[in-house]
C-alpha cells in the first residue's frame, strides 16, 4: 500500500466568535494556511503511479480557488471559519474526485497549529 501527499497554500480573512481574545478575534483579520492532502492506493502497473501528481494538483486547485483570498465567513457550507471546519470543507470538496482519500490536515504555521480530518 502506498500513501501520496500533496499540499497547497492559501491566505484568507475571517472573524471568529471566541470566549477568549474575543475583541481581536471578532475583528476582520487574516491568516496564511497550508492544507496537506493524503490518499492511499496501489500504483497502476502500467503507469507506476497511484495517481499522477499533476492530476491531483488540478483537483486541489478547485479547493484552493474556493478559499484563497476569500473572506472565509462568506464561503458557502463552511460554518464558523475554524481550522476544523476548513479541513472538513476541503475533504468534502475533494472526496468525490479523490479515490482513497485518507486525511486532510490544515496547518497555520505562524501559530504552530494544525488540525487533521479523517472523514465522517
Ligand atoms: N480549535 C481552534 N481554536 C482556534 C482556532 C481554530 O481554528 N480552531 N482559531 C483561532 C483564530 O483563528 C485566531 O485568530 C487565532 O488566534 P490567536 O491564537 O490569538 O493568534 P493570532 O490571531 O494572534 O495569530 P497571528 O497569526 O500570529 O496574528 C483561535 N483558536
Ligand atoms: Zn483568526
Amino acid at each position: 500500500m502506498w500513501e501520496l501527499t500533496k499540499s497547497f497554500r492559501f491566505d484568507a480573512a475571517h472573524t471568529l466568535k471566541r470566549s477568549i481574545d474575543a475583541e481581536s478575534s471578532k475583528r476582520i483579520h487574516g491568516h496564511s494556511y497550508r492544507a496537506e492532502v493524503t490518499l492511499r492506493g496501489e500504483p497502476d502497473p502500467e503507469t507506476g503511479m497511484v495517481v499522477d501528481f499533476g492530476l491531483l494538483e488540478r483537483t486541489l486547485a478547485q479547493a484552493r480557488d474556493g478559499l484563497d483570498h476569500h473572506m472565509l465567513d462568506d464561503v458557502p457550507d463552511l460554518g464558523p471559519a475554524t481550522m476544523e471546519n476548513l479541513a472538513a470543507w476541503i475533504w468534502r470538496r475533494l472526496a468525490p474526485a479523490t479515490k482513497g482519500l485518507v486525511k486532510v490536515t490544515v496547518y497555520r504555521d505562524s501559530n504552530d497549529e494544525s488540525v487533521t480530518y479523517r472523514g465522517p
